[in-house]
């Protein structure tokens, strides 16, 4: 039996502003990944009623869109995602499931083999928005998007997306890197308080007159491979999101945050939601970062 890998995927830029029309970065990350298992061992119990739940809401919403029977049917023999992607840490598990019973239960799948195309992406965007909606109230569809393409994408507002060519990564002392904050965050608590910053017309102001700029800025630069307006950037980002996505920044990582603008020695951003999970950093020297950051698990996920 095919069954494909799925995985994980790293929201470079864009958190929150993507809710707001936005650009976004998303990457593929190969070291965390899932498939389906079609075994009765009992290390998928949990995960094989996760399903099971996720099988009734699919019944009820969109039974015409899936091949129900035959899910329910596997559901029954054990199926269960095998996934070392970590879950509430922001590098997309949710949407990781989501694209592998597409894949596996979608019928009239839309055939991305002879090449991707922005409607086809926009069509796949709405249909995972749809699934992935079970898991964390709204969704915008991009996880599961990116875990099913599996390449970068590029999102330049709600309904143009497409796929994005980076620069290649090269053996040097600088890297983006993911910082464990040490317990994993959860989505929907924090999008509300995003929600209820923006009531607030000061907030709204600076959103749109800094921290959007900042982020386009940074994609802009990364994208072209200019480290030194990217990194300019950064701090920008850092120092932003220090002063108004504090409820975000898990309360651990307070001081390291801090400590990377005051001595320039790296960047923290959120990575994704944030509340916990994961936060990414930007350094153009590893080595030194991680004497600083030693409290924390760090990984690297691009070199330069
Ligand atoms: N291996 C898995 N098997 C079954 N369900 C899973 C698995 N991995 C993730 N999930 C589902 O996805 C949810 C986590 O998704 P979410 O809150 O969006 O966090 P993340 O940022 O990790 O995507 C879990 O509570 C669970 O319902
Ligand atoms: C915070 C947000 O902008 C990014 C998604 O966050 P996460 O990768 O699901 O934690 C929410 C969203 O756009 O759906």
């Amino acid at each position: 039996m095919r069954n494909p890998l799925f995985y994980a995927k790293i929201l470079l830029f864009g958190e929150y502003g993507i809710i707001e029309d936005s650009k976004g970065l998303t990457i593929p990350y190969n070291t965390y990944k899932g498939s389906l298992k079609f075994d009765q061992k009992a290390e998928g119990k949990v995960s094989n009623e996760s399903i099971d739940r996720f099988a009734e809401y699919l019944e009820k919403n969109f039974s015409e869109d899936f091949d129900i029977s035959l899910l329910n049917e596997d559901i029954e023999k054990g199926m269960y995602f095998d996934s070392t992607i970590p879950q509430g840490y922001g590098v997309g598990s949710s949407g990781a499931l989501v694209a592998a019973i597409y894949d596996r239960y979608a019928l009239n799948k839309i055939d991305t083999s002879e090449g991707i195309t922005k409607e086809s992406i926009g069509k796949l965007k709405e249909t995972f928005s749809k699934m992935e909606s079970f898991f964390h109230g709204k969704s915008s569809g991009i996880d599961p998007l990116i875990c099913y393409l599996n390449l970068p994408l590029l999102i330049n507002s709600k309904t143009d997306i497409s796929t994005v060519g980076l620069p290649e990564q090269k053996e040097g002392k600088g890297a983006i890197f993911l910082v464990n904050s040490g317990a994993p965050g959860e989505t929907a608590p924090m999008v509300q308080i995003f929600f209820d910053k923006l009531k607030h017309e000061g907030f709204r102001k600076t959103l749109k007159e800094e921290f959007i700029k900042y982020n386009n800025a940074c994609i802009d630069a990364f994208v072209k491979g200019d480290v030194n307006p990217l990194f300019a950037n950064l701090k920008k980002l850092s120092t932003w999101a220090f002063l108004h996505f504090k409820p975000m920044i898990p309360q651990r990582l307070l001081d390291a945050w801090q400590y990377g603008i005051q001595t320039n020695s790296y960047y923290l951003k959120l990575c994704g939601s944030g509340g916990g999970g994961y936060i990414l950093g930007f350094t153009k020297d590893y080595e030194n970062a991680k004497l600083h950051l030693k409290d924390f698990d760090t990984e690297v996920i691009y070199k330069f």
